[in-house]
């Protein structure tokens, strides 16, 4: 992909009203039949069409918003989403999406698409990551899968949703499914913070390493054959937050934009010739996904054939076993599976052909590593790829006392209302339990099943509440059990406002390790908030907030930066405390006052 075209990014929204919540998502338009028009009675993409059909049509654009936004970026109607949250939980119902499409040139139809386009697509998440709250990628079907599959991988430490989505039917025609496609997926990529890459399709969000197009006639095109789907869409978009991913790392997000093309999908049937195996499995090969029949078997009355894969694995060749079947696992129950695992050849488990593939891809790009380690790596669990030992993963409900006597006492039982009085319960806990820095209340809670990112009815987490109280430790383990840093409360305020607010500079720094930032929404707020500790001199407050990333530079509602306030105010009313604020500021920024 040579470059794309996107006029404003980088540029300041004049809106006619500012709203206390806004989320900014940012539509990278690859290609795909969304966007196609008929040419020679065939379709094909057409640039620069896409945005100025959408100005088109008022359910996916409210012109009367925005008075003067660049031409890329777009606003959705409220009502749209008002109507469609009506009870959901962990959603910010009046929130306004504005949206800014990042068009590819040239926009490829994904048949098209190669490695090169992920490493692309990967590249600018990365750059735009700080200006947006979520992604929303437009893509062809036909491979829309392994796409997702590979962003999935490519993306380490991902704290935002980013969501491909596309459709059957242009979106200029009249029974299109792209209308809503787009919307769901600008709807859900606006509003709710899951951390993953994702797929919306068809009133469905799906874990994008878990799907496979298996229809091209139909708009329910995807299929997620071992693993339900995130979010269903229907008058409410119910979100599946026990399934959903949680961050349990402070680490920062970055990108892996290396990726090996020396890879191939060998399918094996039968009287498949020992030639064509070992001409497959030829330098410069080094990852092949074996598809085996039924549970991951394949023919043990062939020792020519097994020979060529000892031979390759020997080689260093990583193969990976991944089952024809659309649903279900490899598991070694027949002799005809365990001369695989003799052969060197590595369990797929339910990973689906798209997600090892693209799995192989990334890890054998990763050159710091042994082959040992790029084994072990292909083995296990990265992004909810693959399936664990069911035994043993989540506590099941009905295992917690305190549960179980909250629900004897008002006489429930099912699952669901279990697991509605858990969510219920879990924020006020979580809450009061952070307060006080309990991590053996919130380790217990945790245990129980609870979702630590749940908020309260003012939209709080248990992250906010550690950050204001100054608890360190309760920071700590928030985000290493599945915390998010971009949760906005009901005001707009993030746990990094809330530590800078009350000032506790070992949070600011540990939450900006991971990765956090003051939202876009706020920048103007913050060149006043910085105005104003430099006219007063706080020196403490200014550091704090240049800590947490603010840019003193930021030019208050006066038109006036932070250091130009100090200026003045050194030469009417001259303080120590205001001569303290130049001293930092000439020292920060190596500027005479
Ligand atoms: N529905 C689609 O988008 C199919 C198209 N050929 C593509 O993958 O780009």
């Amino acid at each position: 992909m040579a470059d794309y075209n996107l006029s404003s990014l980088g540029q300041d929204l004049q809106l006619t009203s500012p709203t206390t919540s806004e989320a900014h998502v940012l539509v990278i338009n690859t290609g795909g039949t969304i966007g196609m028009t008929l040419h020679d009675n065939v379709l094909a993409p057409k640039p620069n069409a896409f945005v100025q059909s959408l100005r088109k049509l008022p359910i996916l654009h409210d012109e009367s918003y925005a008075i003067c936004g660049s031409d890329n970026t777009l606003v959705l109607p409220v009502a749209t989403h008002m109507l469609m949250f009506v009870s959901s939980r962990m959603n910010k119902d009046n929130k306004r999406i504005i949206y800014t499409v990042m068009e590819y040139s040239p926009l490829l139809d994904s048949s098209n698409m190669t490695t090169d386009d992920w490493s692309q697509i990967g590249k600018d998440i990365e750059k735009n990551y700080q200006n947006f709250d979520g992604f929303v990628i437009l893509h062809g079907t036909d491979t829309m899968a392994y796409t997702a599959s590979a962003l999935s991988f490519m993306c380490e430490h991902l704290g935002k949703p980013i969501i491909l989505t596309g459709s059957q039917v242009p979106i200029y025609q009249v029974r299109t499914d792209g209308i809503d496609n787009l919307l769901g997926a600008l709807l859900i990529a606006g509003q709710f913070v899951i951390p993953e890459v994702c797929l919306y399709f068809h009133n469905k969000l799906y874990r994008g390493n878990r799907v496979t197009k298996v229809d091209n006639r139909s708009f329910n095109a995807f299929s997620s054959p071992n693993l339900a789907p995130l979010a269903n869409a229907a008058i409410d978009i119910t979100i599946n937050w026990d399934t959903v991913l949680r961050a349990n790392t402070t680490a920062k997000f970055q990108v892996s934009t290396e990726l090996n093309s020396n890879v191939g999908l060998l399918k094996l049937f039968p009287g498949i010739t020992t030639a064509t195996v070992r001409a497959f499995l030829q330098p410069p090969m080094q990852g092949v996904v074996l598809e085996t029949y039924g549970s991951g078997n394949a023919p043990d009355n062939r020792p020519d054939l097994l020979e060529e894969l000892k031979k390759a694995t020997d080689a260093g060749v990583i193969i990976i076993n991944c089952t024809q079947c659309l649903r279900g696992t490899v598991s070694m129950s027949y002799a005809t599976g365990k001369v695989l695992i003799d052969a060197g050849v590595i369990t797929g488990g339910d990973m689906t052909s798209e997600a090892a593939l693209s799995k192989l891809c990334y890890v054998l790009a990763k050159k710091e590593l042994s082959l040992d380690t790029k084994k072990k790596l292909m083995a296990q669990n990265l992004r909810g790829e693959l399936s664990l030992d069911f035994a043993d993963t989540k506590l099941c409900l009905s295992d917690s006392r305190f549960i179980q006597v909250i629900a004897q006492s008002l006489h429930i039982s099912c699952k669901e209302e279990l697991a509605a009085i858990r969510d219920a319960l879990t924020p006020p806990l979580a809450c009061a339990a952070a307060k006080i820095g309990d991590i053996e209340a919130l380790e217990a809670l945790k245990e129980m099943g609870s979702n630590l990112c749940l908020e309260d009815y003012d939209g709080r987490t248990p992250l906010h509440v550690a950050a204001c109280e100054g608890h360190l430790n309760a920071v700590n383990y928030l985000l290493s059990h599945g915390a998010t840093v971009y949760a906005k409360d009901r005001y707009g305020d993030t746990p990094l406002c809330n530590a800078v607010h009350y000032r506790h500079r070992d949070i600011v720094e540990l939450l900006r390790q991971t990765r956090a930032h003051f939202s876009q929404d706020r920048l103007e707020e913050l060149g006043r908030e910085l105005c104003s500790l430099a006219a007063s001199g706080d020196l403490e407050g200014l550091e704090i907030w240049s800590l947490a990333g603010a840019d003193l530079m930021k030019p208050g509602y006066t038109g006036q930066t932070a250091i130009e306030v100090v200026g003045c105010f050194s030469c009417v009313i001259f303080q120590a405390h205001v001569q303290q604020s130049v001293v930092y500021l000439t020292s920060v920024f190596d500027v005479q006052i």
